[in-house]
């Protein structure tokens, strides 16, 4: 893949390849920070928490739709993709933060739904009132219900069809998602420059990126399931064409919900390359279904899968994030296994997902925790914190659809938490105030006054990584181990210097998910002889053994990352 020099704005390193480096941190604008005490988070509140979002680590924010909203379905359903809800700031104070944060070499990526508009929209609007007219062509209408059958419906908890009956058009209009979201008709082209001119809009103000959201979903015919049409990858093919051209250096990420090489055709091809980063849907549930059976088969089946993709280009990993757990990357079995595990009451169940958020999911076991996230800044691709995770906060679900995971941050034990001081009344969702998760037990004040905190555990972890340029840009090599709840791999990298000199970094990673201590060995020939330090204070491991076998003990649910050191070499 050829990159065009990018362009070096204000603040920050010029590095093309910063995303992979980079860890991401996903806030919602209206969970964060309330500036000015009317009960909803905001830019303002946002900008002031660059200092604690730096002192963490992070070096990019994913920031989903703050724009003008009905905030129907969490702002995914817009309503001016170039305004945004007066509640949350004004351009101005988007500018303010775009700046502040790139002060702190910090990047800004923002949510970008293409495939859908709310219906509050103007373009749907005039489309519905006035089919001749300019947005006449704008949406996906038909005067049957009857097309498009096999495609699924993906909101399976609300939605019974993807058509819906506008009565002022008198027509079916489409929509993957609620009925309040049409499809916008990728048919048209005037709806690819409207996007255009919108993408544009936000990367003149200086957003290194964009989210893609829903991306699969753009196009849909007969012939296909509407999911990755090849219309669809022709589209985002065209648009990253146009930011490479006329934004050199930001980035494309695809939320494409599918199986890896479904995902992986969202990153194109050398010739003809689409998204610079993708999520990676499938290892997240194995994630936690590792946690549970105790076994390491399922990641290590995925991980060893072997997904071509462009030189450059790099996975989004996460554990949580605003949305459900989404379990459609797992077989029905596995699936009925994890809502047993993790969804006991239907209330957590949400479509074909769970509700929750990672603390309460992991029963608030700082032993589950370390490792899931030793795993997140471990495996290939950068790692996406949810906002709260940092903490270990807890959810509500009492609260209705996704708001179970959306409340307010938890930054003191005072009024309101520290995200405002309105009146606990008027907040857009309430604190989270039960008994393990009680935000006067659970807040960043407390945590920071604690040196063996989660919060200090992440920022640590962290920071341990950014050390290693193995984890952010190295390979990943399945270890072969005698012990079903095992997971090792080694992450390489020969790419640049390292604290060891020029000679390639080799990180191995052992992870045990089994509920007791074990004793595991591990096979690795092709490092016969070599030294093993622990990547974090240092300690001397057992020496690989001339036969490649190494044999290690693991206590509860924990891992360890360890320094491969030089052929030869008698100290590491
Ligand atoms: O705008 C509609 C939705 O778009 C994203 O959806 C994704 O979330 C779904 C689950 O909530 C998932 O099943 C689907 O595959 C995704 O595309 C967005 O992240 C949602 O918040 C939003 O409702
Ligand atoms: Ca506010």
């Amino acid at each position: 893949m050829s990159f065009t020099a990018p362009i070096q704005l204000p603040g920050l390193t010029l590095d093309p390849q910063w995303f992979r480096r980079s860890v991401f941190y996903e806030v919602m604008i209206r969970s964060f920070v309330d500036s000015n005490g009317d009960g909803s988070g905001d830019i303002a509140g946002l900008v002031s928490k660059l200092d604690y979002l730096q002192w963490l680590g992070i070096d990019g924010l994913w920031l989903p739709p703050f724009f003008d909203s009905p905030l129907r379905d969490g702002g995914y359903d817009i309503s001016d993709y170039r305004a945004i809800l007066p509640e949350f700031g004004s351009i101005d104070e988007f500018r303010d933060l775009v700046t502040k944060a790139h002060e702190r070499n910090m990047r800004i990526v923002i949510d970008l739904p293409l495939n859908h508009t709310s219906d509050a929209h103007d373009w749907f609007q005039q489309s519905r009132a006035d089919p001749d007219g300019p947005y006449g062509d704008f949406y996906v209408w038909s005067d049957t219900d009857k097309k498009y059958e096999d495609i699924r419906i993906i909101f399976v908890d609300t939605e019974e069809s993807n058509w819906s009956f506008d009565p002022v058009r008198r027509q079916f209009f489409w929509h993957r998602f609620f009925s309040h979201q049409p499809d916008l008709n990728y048919e048209n082209p005037a709806v690819h420059e409207a996007m255009f001119e919108i993408v544009r809009f936000w990367l003149d103000l200086g957003v290194d990126g964009f989210r893609l959201d829903a991306i699969p979903y753009l196009y849909e015919s007969e012939e296909g399931n509407g999911e990755g049409e090849p219309k669809t990858h022709e589209f985002v093919a065209k648009l990253r064409k146009m930011v490479d051209r006329e934004y050199p250096g930001r980035i494309m990420i695809a939320e494409a919900n599918q199986w890896p090489r479904e995902v992986a055709a969202f990153f194109g091809s050398e010739d003809e390359p689409e998204c610079h980063m993708a999520f990676d849907f499938p290892v997240m549930p194995r994630i936690f279904y590792s946690l549970r059976s105790q076994t390491a088969g399922e990641l290590i089946r995925v991980l060893s899968e072997v997904t071509e993709i462009p030189e450059g280009a790099g996975w989004g990993v996460f554990l949580r994030n605003h949305d459900e757990l989404t379990l459609e990357m797992v077989s029905e079995e596995y699936r009925q296994a994890m809502y047993g595990w993790y969804a006991y009451d239907p209330r957590m169940r949400a479509n074909i997902g769970i509700r929750r958020r990672l603390a309460p999911l992991l029963d608030n076991s700082r032993a589950e925790l370390e490792l899931a996230h030793a795993l997140l800044f471990s495996l290939s691709g950068s790692p996406f914190l949810y906002y709260g995770d940092e903490i270990g906060m807890g959810d509500n679900i009492w609260l209705p659809d996704r708001d179970s995971s959306r409340t307010p941050m938890q930054w003191t034990p005072d009024r309101n938490a520290g995200f405002s001081t309105a009146d606990p009344g008027k907040l857009f969702l309430p604190v989270v105030q039960s008994l393990v998760y009680n935000y006067a037990l659970v807040n960043v004040e407390s945590q920071l006054a604690q040196s063996r905190s989660m919060l200090h555990w992440v920022r640590n972890v962290i920071h341990v990584r950014k050390a290693h340029p193995a984890f952010g840009l190295g390979s990943l090599a399945v270890v072969p181990t005698n012990h079903e709840s095992v997971l090792s791999f080694v992450r390489s990298y020969a790419g640049s210097s390292t604290q060891w000199g020029d000679a390639p970094e080799r990180i191995l990673c052992v992870f045990s998910f089994a509920h007791n201590p074990v004793s595991v060995t591990l096979s690795l020939l092709e490092f016969a002889g070599r030294r093993l330090n622990d990547l974090f204070g240092g300690a001397e491991f057992p020496t690989i053994g001339d036969d490649g076998s190494v044999t290690l003990t693991l206590g509860t649910q924990s891992f360890y990352w360890l320094h491969i050191g030089q052929a030869g070499a008698d100290v590491y």
